[in-house]
């Protein structure tokens, strides 16, 4: 199969000018090469200067080249001779694009932009997006440009090895910054994922953080916004899942007076409320399709237009979204888009469910309960609770499908209905069985330590007895025909096994 060749280029102060009619027929170095050369399938191109700009400038290119596939991209630099930031924002819309692609062949055009642009490209091509390399002059035409060097291949391997024998030293060594202490944990799954959001903390790119309910997904949002230079500023955490549908778009990009009917005075919107700080986006597999896109816009060229204004503004948010649901099915099944999910999963965490952090468990069961005794100094009538050993393993023996927010109240509904000092077995069952209730989790359980089969079996028994009599109105012959038994003699004698008290009411 042929690849699809794509061109990737910013486009220059002598582009915008030719376009603007300043430079009589000079067509620009960006036009000029994509006439020259075999027509490209796509075009990519950057720009630092006003968006609108450089929207009619592709307007004029695809006129003047009939080039058809023209995807703009507005990138903000504090500077266009500024390295770094060039070297991090011209990677970031390269990985947003999903590149490297085996199926496509690149090509960076080095002509337009400043010179610290152009080695941006060099640096770029020769090393984690290979490209060929293109430049446009007005006395030669179009030329390829190579290098007699093989940065990857000559330099970069024995740089590498020194420097991740480096990060290997420093990331066992490597302390938990203060901002991410709140998050208790032992395991290494779990130190990978901190260290992880440690590093994108100090980039400003979105964040989207992946877990099952209850795994810490707000707290680390909130760490990572600790962590970095947007502390201090507003941290404004948004649940799409609990915003109604038809005023999502208020409720996150604002409205004018009067925008629509009920619209009684102007409301500013989640994304200005976050000026300067971040925007924590929670359950974002839940916001409408329509609202997506204007996130999308919102992301690409940092600003929104409130609901009745025409005039787009410009906002400096950090998004940090979050789900626990399987976004790359919603994708594919059409209910997600497919350009907004490459944007936000930049920087991605995706946090272990509680049953697959190794040690984890126990220092959290102390950790809480201590949270448990110290908020309750303030209660008159409560006393300082401990666990007993039989308490500690039916915790450990629990699979925890709720994760830590279920430990949590667990532990708390016991310590309150514990009427000793000692939190016993007894007091964890009453508190789980609640839980299970909802949430059954039965095939979750972590095998080993605790782990017993026939008490597994033997509670799905009493459960499913329990339902039987509670919907025959506790009638045995009813109850045994619904469970699937010939007899009710047989209800009795399992009845009698799992110590189930039967109503006699027939
Ligand atoms: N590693 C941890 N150490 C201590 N407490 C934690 C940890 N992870 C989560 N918690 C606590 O568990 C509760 C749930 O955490 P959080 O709200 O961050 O989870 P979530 O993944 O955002 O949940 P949901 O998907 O339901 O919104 C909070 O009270 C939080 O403080």
């Amino acid at each position: 199969m042929s690849k699809r060749s794509w061109f990737i280029s910013w486009v220059g102060k002598a582009d915008h000018d030719c376009a603007e009619g300043l430079r009589g027929d000079d067509l620009g170095p960006v036009a000029s090469a994509i006439k020259a050369h075999a027509p490209f399938d796509k075009i990519c191109l950057l720009t630092n200067y006003e968006f609108d700009r450089t929207k009619a400038y592709c307007a004029w290119l695809e006129k003047t080249t009939g080039c058809v596939e023209t995807d703009l991209f507005g990138v903000e630099l504090s500077s266009p001779t500024n390295y770094a930031e060039i070297y991090e924002q011209v990677s970031r819309e390269l990985k947003a694009l999903r590149l490297p692609n085996d199926a496509i062949e690149l090509t960076f055009h080095l002509s337009p932009g400043t010179p610290a642009m152009t080695a941006i490209w060099i640096i770029l091509a020769k090393t984690r997006f290979p490209a060929k390399l293109i430049q446009t002059s007005k006395e030669n035409g179009l030329e390829s440009v190579d290098f007699i060097f093989d940065l990857a291949n000559e330099y970069l391997p024995e740089f590498l090895q020194r420097s991740s024998e480096r990060i290997e030293r420093l990331s066992s060594a490597t302390p938990t910054a203060p901002e991410f202490s709140k998050l208790i944990h032992r395991s290494p799954v779990m130190r990978e994922q901190i260290q992880l959001a440690q590093k994108i903390a100090a980039h400003e790119v979105p964040v989207l953080i992946l877990g099952e309910t209850g795994t810490g997904k707000e707290l680390f949002a909130e760490a990572i916004h600790a962590a970095s230079r947007r502390t201090g500023k507003p941290f404004i955490a948004v649940n799409c899942g609990a915003m109604p549908k038809d005023l999502a778009n208020s409720e996150l990009f604002g409205h004018k007076k009067g925008a629509f009917t009920g619209a009684d005075s102007a409301r500013p919107g989640h994304f200005r409320e976050a000026e300067g700080g971040t925007l924590f986006l929670d359950e974002i597999g839940d916001l409408p399709l329509d609202s997506q896109v204007r996130l999308l816009r919102a992301l690409q060229q940092r600003e929104i237009t409130p609901l009745g204004e025409s005039k787009p503004a410009k906002v400096n948010v950090r998004i940090i979204a979050a789900t626990h649901r399987d976004l790359a099915k919603d994708v594919a099944e059409g209910r997600f888009r497919e350009d907004l999910f490459h944007r936000l999963a930049v920087g991605i965490l995706n946090l272990p469910p509680l049953r697959e952090r190794d040690g984890d468990l126990d220092l959290l069961i102390d950790d809480l309960l201590d949270q448990i005794n110290r908020d309750a100094t303030e209660t008159p009538e409560a006393q300082h609770k401990k666990l007993s050993q039989a308490a500690r393993n039916l915790l450990v023996s629990h699979g925890w499908p709720g994760n830590i927010r279920e430990l949590y109240h667990t532990l708390l509904r016991s310590a309150i209905w514990s009427s000793s000092a000692t939190i016993e077995e007894a007091d964890i069952q009453r508190s789980l069985l609640d839980v299970r209730k909802n949430n059954v989790g039965l095939l979750d359980r972590p095998l080993g330590k605790g782990f017993d089969l026939q008490e597994l079996l033997d509670e799905i028994s009493r459960h499913y007895i329990d339902r039987a009599l509670q919907q025959s109105g506790h009638k045995k012959k009813r109850a045994a025909e619904l469970l699937g038994f010939s007899n009710y003699q047989t209800l009795s004698n399992w009845a009698g096994r799992l110590g189930v008290g039967l109503d006699e009411k027939d």
